[in-house]
């Protein structure tokens, strides 16, 4: 889509780089939790458009990498990404300001509302199609999101499901994070390639992919439970993929195994998948 029917509310005017917000114009509001990078406020921006503020806790980010970039982010725009509409990197810590989620992370979600959603393959069907959507954009963009995960999946009003914080771990200082032998980086989420190579693509973000898929027909259960990282490791070097979930139709898993297969080219796009997922959709449901 071309920058001038970009459906977010243009701040054209208000300072000559459009992806700058005025904090003034930003009222901050209750918080909404706490990540990797520190405080996640509710905002009020220009009195009136809900938005969730990232205030990032210094050292933790290489902001102006990070504040470049966001001249590209703010550019994506899709129903299933949840939309950037820009920084305020005046002061710090600069806030990263984005549209509001009412219902938090799809991982919290999903737990929380485990009893009614678990009986409901179409629902679960459906906001797997949805993320698959906004993975789909990203991929014709060309843009790789590293982290995908139904953690970094949020859940606004009626079921809608969108894709957060797409790139932004390319942005992260913390080695524990960015290094695959780190404590904290997502070993459960991460294919071979990535594994031996931190090799990202678009084909490994089908594969954490499949691994979201796995998260949502469990209701949001830890893949390979309590498995230790060097476990799991081991195991997907071995070819041993995650079981089929309980309530799962096999059409579903056998699409969740296609994202797990070992060599990337294997994989199919997600573009690829959206058709299969339409297809299954309308042949359960
Ligand atoms: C009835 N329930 C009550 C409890 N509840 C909430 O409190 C709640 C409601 C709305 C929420 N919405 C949002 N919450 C967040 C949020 C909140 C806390 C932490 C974070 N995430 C982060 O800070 C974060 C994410 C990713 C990364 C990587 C590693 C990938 C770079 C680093 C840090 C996001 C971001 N959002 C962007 C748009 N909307 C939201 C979050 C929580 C959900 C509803």
């Amino acid at each position: 889509t071309s920058p001038c029917d970009r459906p977010v509310p243009a701040t054209a005017g208000l300072s000559h780089d459009k992806w700058e917000i005025d904090p003034a114009e930003l009222m901050l509001l209750e918080e909404l939790g706490s990540g990797q990078f520190g405080v996640v406020r509710r905002g009020k921006w220009r009195g009136s458009i809900d938005t969730a503020v990232k205030m990032m806790k210094e050292g933790t980010m290489s902001e102006d990498d990070f504040i470049e970039e966001a001249k590209v982010m703010t550019k994506l725009q899709h129903q299933n990404l949840v939309q950037l509409y820009g920084v305020c990197s005046k002061h710090r810590p600069i806030y990263i300001v984005t549209e509001y989620m009412r219902h938090g992370s799809l991982l919290n979600y999903l737990r929380r509302h485990e009893n009614t959603l678990g009986g409901n393959v179409g629902l679960l069907l459906d906001m797997c199609i949805q993320v698959c959507k906004g993975m789909a954009y990203l991929e014709r963009h060309n843009y790789i999101h590293r982290d995908l995960a139904a953690r970094n999946c949020l859940v606004g009003s009626e079921n809608v499901v969108k894709v957060a914080d797409f790139g932004l771990a390319r942005y992260v200082l913390d080695d524990q994070y960015t290094s695959s032998g780190g404590t904290k980086f997502p070993i459960k989420w991460a294919p071979p390639e990535v594994l031996n190579y931190t090799r990202f693509s678009s084909k490994s973000d089908v594969w954490a992919y499949g691994v979201l898929m796995w998260e949502v027909f469990t209701c949001g259960k830890m893949p390979y439970g309590r498995l230790k990282n060097t476990e799991v490791v081991e195991r997907v070097q071995r070819g041993i993929i995650l079981e089929k979930p309980k309530n799962c139709f096999k059409e579903v898993y056998e699409v969740m195994r296609q994202c797990w297969s070992q060599f990337p080219d294997d994989r199919p796009s997600f573009r690829n998948l959206k058709e299969q997922l339409s297809v299954v959709s309308q042949g359960l449901l």
